[in-house]
């Protein structure tokens, strides 16, 4: 057993504070608008060139001056990112005290989280950790995967959302609406030229799971 739990957070509308503004700082940002964050704030004296350009457009607040305690109150996620192994150590501890998830950058076994290495493909998000044995490792992999699930995978998934959303909506035999989602499953990935009619699709589908 390795120690961690991994979940899919919503992030809209969820205090997430980042204390330090530098290079690993800014890959936490990155990370965090891409999930859709909306209320973040770096607590930093100093950002890097593409924060800074971040925190003029409004991507995110910027508190410009050194930690204080008072930084922690109300984050759910906190990411203790500066270049203080010290510094980090306190700014968790606070974190927890005040009840947020805390990631340390520079300590992989502090209590907490972990970011995992992330590819996305639209709604089919892929997620590598190696419990923070190996970053690198995790970074790796990720660059493999990136290569064999393409951006088809993106319309591949839309494509079965829909066709998920439409069996709900109709009246299917027990376990056929199960069967035949399985097995449009098995088909992906699709070329995204494929026009797809629901019906046609579903016939073929239960043709197939005949000849099965
Ligand atoms: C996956 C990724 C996600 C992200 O950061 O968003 C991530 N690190 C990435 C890259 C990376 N980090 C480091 C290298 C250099 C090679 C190496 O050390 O292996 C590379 C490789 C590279 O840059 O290519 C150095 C490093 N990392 C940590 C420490 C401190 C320590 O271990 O104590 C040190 C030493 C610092 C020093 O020496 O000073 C700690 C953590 N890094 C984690 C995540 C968590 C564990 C996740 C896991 O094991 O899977 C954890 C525990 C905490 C956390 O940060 O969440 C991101 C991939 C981005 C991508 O996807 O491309
Ligand atoms: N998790 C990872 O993947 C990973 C990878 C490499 C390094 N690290 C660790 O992350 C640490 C940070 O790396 P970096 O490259 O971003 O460092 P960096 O030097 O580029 O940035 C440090 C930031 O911390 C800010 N800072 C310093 N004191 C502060 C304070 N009192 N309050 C608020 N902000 C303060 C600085 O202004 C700067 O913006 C490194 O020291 C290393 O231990 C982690």
């Amino acid at each position: 057993m390795n120690g961690y739990y991994p979940v899919m957070l919503q992030l809209r509308g969820e205090r997430c504070v980042i204390v330090g503004g530098g290079r690993i700082a800014e890959r936490k940002l990155l990370g965090l608008l891409e999930a859709g964050a909306d209320n973040v704030a770096i607590v930093s004296p100093e950002l890097t060139p593409r924060l800074s350009e971040l925190a003029a457009g409004g991507s995110f607040q910027w508190v410009s001056r050194n930690f204080q305690p008072l930084d922690v109150v109300g984050a759910r996620l906190l990411f203790a990112a500066t270049n203080h192994a010290e510094l980090n150590r306190l700014i968790a501890e606070e974190g927890r005290h005040a009840g947020a998830w805390v990631n340390t950058v520079d300590e992989e076994r502090g209590r907490g989280f972990l970011n995992p290495s992330v590819v996305r493909r639209g709604d089919l998000l892929i997620a590598v950790s190696a419990s923070g044995a190996s970053p690198a490792l995790s970074a790796r992999l990720k660059r493999e995967l990136e290569r064999h699930y393409g951006d088809d995978y993106e319309y591949s998934v839309e494509r079965l959302r829909m066709l998920r959303e439409h069996m709900k909506a109709a009246v299917y035999e027990p376990g056929e609406r199960e069967a035949l989602l399985r097995l449009a499953a098995e088909e992906v990935p699709f070329q995204e030229e494929t026009a797809f009619d629901m019906t046609t699709w579903i016939t073929r589908l239960r043709a197939k799971r005949l000849e099965d």
